[in-house]
């Protein structure tokens, strides 16, 4: 299968220190792929440099058929060439409903002439029907998003990037601070999203982790320490080292 995210040899100093160093991984187009780390193996960072808002010391970053550089575009560029990013903390429009939070999303897809003059049509009516049916939140898009629990939040804003329709989602510790039963959800809504698109899951949790069943990368020091099965890296004695002996 042929990669849509190729990382190659990227290093990326802060005051000297090389929070990612050589690092080279890629994911394919239609991929379920879980990154794990200790704290500070540069995680974080490596997200921040596919997505345009750090930029590596060295390396290269390429994406889509004919391998773009990422490194030649801005923020806002690389989200419009199809790279979404889910922050840890939920951002929506507490005061708007469901439905309007999706739709201001569908909105910031058009180009700024459009905007001047959009309307909700009945094409992104049935949309937002169908983005609120693809995150479970069918039975909640007249609800106020403030009124929405954690989980349901994160789900509305994993929509909210649907509507961009990215083929490679980042999404950064999706479990943390949900309840058992909004994990078990949203196992099932990423598995879902990464039959037809490029899903990385940055995750601490291991149990989440096991529930996704997908290859896991373990990033250390700010570089590829392992990769395979959950089983597989959790076996490799550098990582029970480093990560899980502790
Ligand atoms: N802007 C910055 N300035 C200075 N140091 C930074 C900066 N960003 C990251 N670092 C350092 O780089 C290293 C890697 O950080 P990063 O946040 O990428 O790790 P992480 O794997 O996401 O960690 P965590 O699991 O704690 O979120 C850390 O030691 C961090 O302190």
């Amino acid at each position: 299968m042929s990669a849509l995210l190729e990382v190659s040899g990227i290093s990326k100093s802060f005051d000297g220190f090389k929070a990612i160093n050589n690092l080279s991984f890629s994911i394919n187009a239609v991929e379920l792929r879980a990154v794990i780390g200790p704290n500070g193996a540069g995680k974080t960072t490596f997200m921040d440099i596919v997505t345009g808002k750090t930029r590596p010391d060295e390396g290269e970053v390429r994406f889509g058929e004919t391998g773009k550089s990422l490194l030649k575009m801005n923020e806002a560029q690389i989200a419009r060439e199809g790279v979404g990013r889910k922050f840890q903390r939920p951002t929506v429009f507490e005061d708007q409903s469901v439905a309007d939070n999706l739709t201001m999303a569908l909105k910031a897809d058009r180009s700024p002439f459009s905007v001047l003059g959009w309307r909700p049509s009945s094409v992104s009516v049935a949309r937002v029907a169908e983005l609120a049916a693809e995150v479970g939140l069918s039975d909640a898009v007249d609800r106020r998003a403030g009124e929405l629990s954690h989980g349901q939040k994160q789900w509305l804003e994993i929509g909210m990037l649907l509507a961009q329709e990215p083929r490679l989602l980042l999404v950064d510790e999706p479990a943390a601070g949900m309840t058992l039963a909004e994990r078990e959800q949203t196992t099932s809504l990423l598995c879902r999203l990464a039959e037809s698109r490029a899903v990385v899951v940055v995750e601490h949790d291991m149990d989440f982790v096991r529930r996704l069943n997908c290859k896991v990368t373990v990033l250390h020091q700010g570089s590829v320490l392992a990769e395979g099965s959950l089983d597989h890296v959790t076996r490799n004695p550098d990582v029970i080292d480093v990560y899980l002996g502790r």
